[in-house]
C-alpha cells in the first residue's frame, strides 16, 4: 500500500518541519510522526501487555472494572456505537484516565484527581494484570504527554501564534483533564461466526471525529484496519492508513496522529478534524485479532 500520508520527523528542528506539519493537520487532518521516543521493545511490551489483559482475564473480572460516566475503566464489546447509523462497534477496550503526567499517577480516585479528601475505596482501580505494569504505563503515558506537547508546538510555530507555548499552557502536565490511554482489541471474527443481526462484524469503529485536541496512535504491522476520508463529502471516499517503518533503528512505527474537534474549533477549522473509522471485511483474510493502542489528548479542565 502507498503511504497516503505526510510523515513528520519531530526530532528536527521545529523550523523546518512546521509546514510540513501544518499542511498535513489542514489537509488531511492525519500523519505520522517518526523521531519519537519510543523503541520496538517497548511498544512490543506495551501490545503484550494489551493481549493479556484482554485474552487473560475472565468477563466477570473485566466488567468489575466497567467504564464509568468519567471515561474510565473496561468497554465489553458492542457497548460503543461511535456512528448512531451504523452497526454496533465490535471491540473491547481498558481506559486509563485521571493521569497527573508530572507525577506520573493515573487511575487516582476522582476525589484525588479533584484535590479532595475521601475515605472511599478508589473507584478507578486498575485490574491485577494491568496494576501489575503500573510503572511502566505510567511513564509510557508521560512520554506521550511529551511527543503531544512537542506536536502542539511545531504545529503553533507552523500557525504562526504569536505566542509557541499558547497551546501547550493550555495542557499543563499537572492539571486535571480529560486525557485518556486507551488499550483496544478487535477480536477475529470468522465469516461463519458473524452474526447479521446483531452487528455488522466489518465495522469495528464506526465513522467518528475525535472529540479532543488531537490523538496518538500506536499500530502493528499487518493490522491496519483504520481509514479516513479523503473526499470533502463522498461517503466512498475511504483510505486506508498503511503500516509504515521508522527511519530509526530499533525505534517503534511511526505513530499515526490527527486532530480531533476542539482544535478544529480553536483554529476556527484552519486544522481538520476527519471522519475515520476502522473496518474490515468478513472475506479478507485475518489470521488474528488487531490491537491498538491510542493517547486521547485533551487540554486542562478550566478551559
Ligand atoms: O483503533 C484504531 O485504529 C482507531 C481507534 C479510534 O479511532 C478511536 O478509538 O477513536
Ligand atoms: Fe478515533
Amino acid at each position: 500500500m502507498s503511504n497516503p500520508l505526510t510523515v513528520v520527523d519531530i526530532s528536527k528542528p521545529i523550523a523546518s518541519i512546521s509546514e510540513s506539519l501544518l499542511e498535513a493537520a489542514q489537509k488531511q487532518g492525519f500523519l505520522f510522526v517518526d523521531g519519537h521516543d519510543f523503541s520496538q521493545d517497548e511498544v512490543d511490551a506495551l501490545f503484550e501487555i494489551s493481549r493479556q489483559f484482554f485474552t487473560e482475564t475472565p468477563v466477570d473480572i473485566k466488567s468489575q472494572y466497567a467504564i464509568r460516566s468519567n471515561n474510565i475503566g473496561y468497554t465489553h464489546f458492542t457497548n460503543e456505537q461511535l456512528d448512531p447509523n451504523k452497526a454496533r462497534d465490535y471491540k473491547e477496550a481498558f481506559n486509563f484516565g485521571n493521569i497527573n503526567f508530572k507525577t506520573g499517577a493515573f487511575n487516582q480516585s476522582d476525589a484525588e484527581f479533584y484535590g479532595q479528601e475521601s475515605n472511599e475505596a478508589n473507584e478507578n482501580a486498575v485490574p491485577p494484570i494491568l496494576e501489575s505494569h503500573r510503572e511502566f504505563i505510567s511513564r509510557t503515558t508521560q512520554k506521550l504527554h511529551t511527543t503531544a506537547m512537542r506536536i502542539l508546538k511545531v504545529m503553533s510555530k507552523g500557525l504562526k501564534v504569536e505566542d509557541p507555548e499558547f497551546f501547550t499552557t493550555k495542557h499543563r502536565s499537572d492539571q486535571p483533564s480529560g486525557c485518556v490511554f486507551r488499550m483496544l482489541r478487535y477480536p477475529l471474527v470468522r465469516d461463519d461466526q458473524i452474526d447479521t443481526q446483531g452487528y455488522d462484524a466489518t465495522i469495528r469503529a464506526g465513522a467518528h471525529t475525535d472529540y479532543g485536541s488531537l490523538t496518538l496512535l500506536f499500530q502493528r504491522q499487518d493490522q491496519q484496519g483504520l481509514e479516513l476520508q479523503a473526499g470533502e463529502s463522498s461517503e466512498e471516499d475511504w483510505v486506508g492508513v498503511p503500516f509504515v517503518k521508522s527511519r530509526y533503528a530499533g525505534k517503534a512505527p511511526p505513530l499515526v496522529v490527527n486532530f480531533g474537534d476542539l482544535l478544529s474549533y480553536w483554529t476556527n477549522g484552519v486544522l481538520k478534524s476527519t471522519l475515520h473509522r476502522v473496518k474490515f471485511s468478513p472475506g479478507e483474510t485475518r489470521e488474528h485479532d488487531r490491537y491498538s493502542i491510542v493517547f486521547f489528548v485533551h487540554p486542562e479542565n478550566a478551559y
